[in-house]
Parts: C-alpha cells; sequence; structure tokens
C-alpha cells in the first residue's frame, strides 16, 4: 500500500514537470503576424508637415544665388512673389546720359568763324555786294537808280524803315561828296549797313560761371528753326572755348530731339539730361541745371519745345520752364532762334517769345540759304534785340559769333571795316 502511494506521488511530480517545460516554451514563440504588420504605431501628425512651409521657402538670399543648373522643384525655385521682387524703383523723371564715345571732336576755334565762313553768304552777297554796288556806280544816282536801291534793300528783307533810312542817308553823303570812285561808295554803302546794325551792342553771350554755380542759357524758337543744331553748335563754341558744358533736352515733345542734342553733347563730351517723351519740360530743365551744379560745370544750355499752336500754351510753357529753372537761381540769357529764310514772318513768330520770355539774345540761322541776309537788320530793328551768332550751315562748326562790320564785309566782299579779325 504504501508503494503504491509513493508511485502515485512520483507520477503527479512528473506530470506537473513535463508541463512546466512546456509553458515557457510557448511564451517564447514569436509574435503573432497581424501584430507586427499593424504595430498600431501612430502616424506623424500632418499637422507637422504643414507647419513646415517657414522652413521649406528659404530666403531669396539661400536659394537663387546657390540654385543648381538643373531646375529645383517649382515651389523652391519659385520664392513669393513678395520676396523674390526687387525693390520699388523711385520713378525718377530724367536719365543723365554720360557719353561713350571714347574719342572727342575737337571744335574749330570760334575766333575769325564768320570770316571763313564768308563764302556761305554768297547768295546775299549777289544781292549787296554785286547789285547794290553796281547800282551805287552808276555815272548818273537819279531818282529811279534811288528806288532800285530801295527796292533792293525791301527784297533783301532790310525792312522798310531802315532801308529808308539807310538810302535817305547814302543819298546825302553821295551829294555832299560829289565825285564818288567805286571803292568811296563801297565804304559809303558798308558804313550805313554797318551802322544799322548798330555795332554798340553787347553780343557777349552771358556763359561764365558766376560764383562758383553755372550760366544757364534757355534756347527757344518755333519748332525747325534749328534750335535744337544751335544748342548743339553753342556747345561746341563753349568747349572750343574751354568751357564745359550739360545739356537739358527739356524739347520733351519730339522724342528725336532729345537723341540729337545727346548726339551733339556726346561729340564734345557733354552731358545731356532727358526726361522720357512727353515728360513735364521745366521738371528736365530744372534737373539739368541741378546736374550742371553737381557737376560744377561752367554752363547749363536747355533745348526747348516750341510748338506755336497757341500763345497760351507757349506763354504756360515757356514761363513755367523759366520759373522752375530760376529756382536755382536766375537764367543768365534766352536766346531766341530765328530761321532767316521765313523772312518779315519769321518777325512775327519772334515777337511772341519775347512777349512769354526775357529774350536776351537771337541766333539767326540758316543764313547760308537765303539772299536775304538784311533780315539781320530787320529783326535787330524790329525787336530791339542783339543778334548774337548766325548759323551759317548744317555743319557742327558752321555757327559763328555775330560782328557787325565782318558781316557787311561779307555781304559787300569788301575789307572788314575797323574789324580787329
Ligand atoms: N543750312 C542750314 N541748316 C540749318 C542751320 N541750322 C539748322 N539747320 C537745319 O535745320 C533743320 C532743323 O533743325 P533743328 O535743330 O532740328 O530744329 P529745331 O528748331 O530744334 O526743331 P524741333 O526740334 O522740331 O523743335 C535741320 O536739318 C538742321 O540741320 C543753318 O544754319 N544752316
Amino acid at each position: 500500500m504504501d508503494y503504491l502511494v509513493l508511485a502515485l506521488i512520483l507520477l503527479g511530480v512528473l506530470v506537473l514537470g513535463t508541463a512546466g517545460l512546456v509553458v515557457p516554451r510557448l511564451r517564447r514563440r514569436p509574435a503573432p503576424p497581424e501584430q507586427v504588420r499593424a504595430p498600431e504605431q501612430p502616424q506623424p501628425p500632418t499637422t507637422a508637415v504643414e507647419e513646415r512651409p517657414t522652413e521649406v521657402v528659404v530666403p531669396p538670399v539661400d536659394v537663387a544665388p546657390t540654385a543648381e543648373p538643373t531646375a529645383p522643384p517649382a515651389e523652391q525655385a519659385a520664392p513669393p512673389v513678395e520676396q523674390a521682387a526687387p525693390p520699388v524703383e523711385v520713378v525718377v523723371p530724367t536719365e543723365v546720359e554720360v557719353p561713350q564715345r571714347p574719342v572727342l571732336e575737337k571744335p574749330e576755334p570760334t575766333a575769325g568763324r564768320l570770316v571763313r565762313l564768308r563764302a556761305r553768304l554768297s547768295r546775299s552777297q549777289n544781292v549787296f555786294g554785286k547789285g547794290l554796288l553796281g547800282l551805287l556806280s552808276r555815272d548818273r544816282l537819279d531818282e529811279d537808280v534811288w528806288e532800285e536801291i530801295e527796292d533792293s534793300l525791301i527784297t533783301a528783307d532790310v525792312g522798310i524803315d531802315a532801308t529808308r533810312e539807310i538810302v535817305d542817308r547814302l543819298r546825302d553823303r553821295t551829294r555832299v561828296l560829289g565825285t564818288r570812285t567805286a571803292a568811296e561808295l563801297r565804304t559809303l554803302l558798308a558804313t550805313e549797313l554797318v551802322t544799322a546794325l548798330d555795332p554798340e551792342l553787347d553780343r557777349s553771350l552771358r556763359t561764365a560761371p558766376k560764383d562758383g554755380a553755372p550760366a544757364v542759357a534757355l534756347v527757344v524758337g518755333v519748332n525747325g528753326a534749328g534750335k535744337t543744331t544751335t544748342c548743339g553748335k553753342i556747345a561746341r563754341v563753349l568747349v572750343a572755348d574751354g568751357r564745359s558744358v550739360v545739356l537739358g533736352a527739356a524739347d520733351t515733345f519730339r522724342a528725336a530731339a532729345a537723341d540729337q542734342l545727346a548726339t551733339w553733347a556726346g561729340r564734345v563730351g557733354a552731358e545731356v539730361v532727358r526726361g522720357p517723351e512727353a515728360a513735364d519740360p521745366a521738371s528736365v530743365a530744372f534737373d539739368a541745371v541741378r546736374r550742371g551744379i553737381d557737376l560744377g560745370v561752367d554752363t547749363v544750355l536747355i533745348d526747348t519745345a516750341g510748338r506755336l499752336q497757341n500763345k497760351i500754351g507757349l506763354m504756360d510753357e515757356l514761363g513755367k520752364v523759366k520759373r522752375v529753372v530760376e529756382k536755382h537761381g536766375p537764367v543768365d540769357e534766352t536766346l531766341l532762334v530765328l530761321d532767316a529764310t521765313t523772312g518779315q514772318n519769321g518777325l512775327e513768330q519772334a515777337r511772341v517769345f519775347t512777349e512769354v520770355v526775357d529774350v536776351t539774345g537771337v541766333v539767326l540761322t540758316k543764313l547760308d540759304g537765303t539772299a536775304k541776309g538784311g533780315i539781320v537788320i530787320a529783326v535787330q530793328r524790329k525787336l530791339g534785340i542783339p543778334v548774337k551768332l548766325v548759323g551759317l550751315g548744317e555743319g557742327p562748326d558752321d555757327l559763328a559769333p555775330f560782328d557787325p562790320a565782318q558781316f557787311v564785309d561779307a555781304l559787300l566782299g569788301t575789307e572788314p571795316l575797323g574789324s580787329d579779325a
């Protein structure tokens, strides 16, 4: 019996021991597959990605300069417009053109130009030299001859009043002289013509700087009279005389005028201040003077537009240009450019300008293209303003300081009277 109990106990121990070995093995088995495939780990929250743009949008300085040649993703290559846009540009009404031309021209000296260019007056020479001197040399100076002399002077645009004065004085002198040689007659005529040109008038150009500031010259006149060309030629005259110049292209009505002026300026190394087409001429003129002051040049020359559709418009525009420019200081010279070939008609237009601005000198252009050189006398008498320069051709140095004695000599084909040229 005791053995039976002992055997049962041993059997029980064996059964329990076997069970204890099996259970731990079962516990070390790998996890079921579904537990591995579905780890139930939370995905990164979508908000984490959405919050990243401030990091993705790289500041332009990081993106643009280091960009690879291959195109980066569009959203990185194109930074937001507000970051990529350049700073807002201040709209400056005028631009300064610095001439690029390396080789500058050397303008001809101004002294003696009128003498050198005297042949350009050949058309007028026929009227005065050949015509008038021929008449005066007639054996008998009767009433018919004097009438012919008068007609010649009027045809040459001397003007009726001036013609009468000249003829009356010539009649007196020839009567007093009695016998007359050709040389005496030439001298008499020359003296009367020079007198009619008022040789005492001050014809100097006020282009010298004063108190350290540049002199300012306005150039006015109707379209086509030769303003822009004259501005260019004057710039050359000044440069030839050793002065420095800034040109202001205030003729903003015709875009080509500014280009034309820039070409003239570039040839002598002057700067041009110009504005966009149809810009306010007064503002361009103002900027030109300011540029001249900044650069410390001797003279600022301002080309203006000369539309004459109506006098009020012209008054407004030119008056404003002058007023605005004078914020820098007074205008020193206002030159009125007149086309000699327009004769007496040009004088009527000229009068309008003299009412609008205080004209200090006349530039008579295209004297080479007319037989009416007498217009110089008429212009001075009618306007009471000295002719300071004359244009004798389209060439760059075909502008000469006006000298009455040299001019009359050129007209008559004689030696200058009391001229030092
Ligand atoms: N023969 C001759 N032609 C000249 C003279 N001066 C100017 N010209 C010519 O006249 C024409 C008109 O000259 P511009 O200087 O353009 O005239 P503008 O007055 O400035 O004309 P806008 O710019 O339209 O106002 C050009 O062909 C010039 O070459 C001159 O003294 N003699």
